[in-house]
């Protein structure tokens, strides 16, 4: 008898979800609902060996892409009654320092979720609306959080500790939170297996690269260090995010260039990255436009590979010991290019990358044989991992 979970992945303008069959580690159905609350949407569902299911339409919010999401399943399948759903996991962004790992959701977690909304406006607020809505759908059914910064609640306080006022700090619970933990969590566990050796045992970084990107050191499968921050605006260049920058700009635009606080929001998390720089904040764009040596996209892969190594080069120095390197999420997984810029010049650290390997496909060691330091490219699954997080909760006594 199959055993699946429903995962839910909100995002403020997005509604991704899969149903899992978590005993064989596949996928039964996936879909996506894009720019729900604009003027054009567009929604897919696809269940594999079959023709994807694509409509443009507008889609207003939370709410109605549910309902959307819902019909698919009765009208192309699979039957979700029929599915052996043991539960709902909803991908939750920000946990604060209060889960460290994943909760079965009542009022009460509900609530707390909320309460947590300041720190993550951009991203818990959608997530409840995909609790409440997957909640009021399957009201049998135990719905379970999973949050991306539960992995990182290992980080030690000399690394998730800003210096600032200890008072402010405290009141407002301002500190490193660090994101996308179940990724790193699930690539630094996968990285382990392949190279046969224990958990414990293993010093990596992980290169999460999506739209979203973020970078973690795990020692012993523990994450002590990660470029995210308070927030996901923090570290690395991303698709329309900044990443890190001086915080002096923000009272620079506000007070020189008159820009209100949201104006400011808009720009850093919506406006800057790849998007900022180039017009596009689709890697593969970028990518092809620095090929036709388009200036701004060659300059902006510069930027993005000094951010990378100057991160690798930190992360080496809080390990001490690293075994190995791992690219993850849609561009560190398929981008052969950005893996080389963002390990060029670092032989001399003892990472050795082996350009033919670099552009196979597919879970692999993309470093040279006898590089001191391996590097591997290892295809993230958030939504296995979240399905195999809900199916042991639910089958916990
Ligand atoms: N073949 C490819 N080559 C380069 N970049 C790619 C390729 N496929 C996907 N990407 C990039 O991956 C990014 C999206 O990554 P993904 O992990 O799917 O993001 P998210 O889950 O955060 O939405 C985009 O910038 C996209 O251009
Ligand atoms: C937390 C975060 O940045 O998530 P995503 O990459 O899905 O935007
Ligand atoms: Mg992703």
């Amino acid at each position: 008898m199959t055993r699946s979970v429903f995962v839910i992945n909100a995002g403020s303008s997005s509604l991704k979800y899969q149903l899992v069959d978590v005993d064989a580690g596949r996928a039964l159905a996936s879909g996506l609902i894009e720019r729900i609350g604009e003027t054009t949407g567009e929604a897919k569902h696809e269940v594999p060996g079959s023709e994807p299911v694509v409509e443009q339409r507008v889609i207003p919010d939370h709410e109605k892409a549910f309902g959307w999401v819902l019909r698919q399943f009765e009208r192309h399948g699979p039957d979700l009654e029929r599915a052996g759903l043991v539960g709902v996991g909803h991908r939750v962004v920000q946990g604060g320092a209060r889960f460290d790992r994943a909760v079965r959701v009542d009022d009460d977690v509900q609530q707390q979720i909320e309460d947590l909304a300041p720190l993550a406006p951009l991203h818990n607020p959608a997530n409840l609306q995909g609790i409440r809505s997957a909640r009021a759908t399957f009201p049998g059914l135990p719905h379970v959080a999973v949050f991306d910064t539960a992995f990182h609640l290992t980080i030690p306080p000399a690394a998730h500790r800003y210096a600032i006022e200890e008072r402010v700090a405290a009141e407002h619970r301002v500190r490193k939170y660090g994101f996308h933990g179940t990724s790193h969590q699930y690539v630094s566990r996968r990285m382990a297996e392949l190279l046969g050796r224990p958990l414990d045992e293993v010093n990596s970084i992980v290169l999460h690269l999506g739209n979203g990107a973020s970078a973690t050191a795990v020692r012993g499968g523990r994450s002590i260090e990660t470029s995210m921050g308070m927030t996901p605006l923090a570290g690395l260049v991303m698709g329309t995010r900044s990443g890190d920058i001086d915080p002096g700009v923000v009272f620079h635009l506000h007070r020189v260039a008159g820009m209100s606080v949201d104006e400011i929001d808009t720009l850093l998390n919506k406006r800057s990255g790849l998007l900022g720089m180039t017009g596009t904040g689709d890697m593969r764009d970028v990518l092809q436009a620095a090929d036709a040596g388009i200036g701004r996209a060659v300059e902006a892969l510069e930027i993005v590979g000094h951010r990378l190594r100057g991160t690798v080069g930190a992360y080496l120095a809080h390990l001490g010991r690293t075994d190995a390197i791992a690219f993850t999420a849609g561009i560190g997984e398929n981008a052969a290019r950005v893996r080389e810029i963002a390990l060029e010049g670092l032989e001399g650290l003892g990472i050795v990358l082996d350009p033919e390997r670099n552009r196979g496909r597919g879970e692999r060691r993309v470093s040279a044989d006898g590089s001191p330091i391996e590097v591997w490219v290892v295809p993230t699954n958030e939504e296995l991992e979240i399905a195999r997080q809900v199916a042991a909760l639910v089958d916990a006594p």
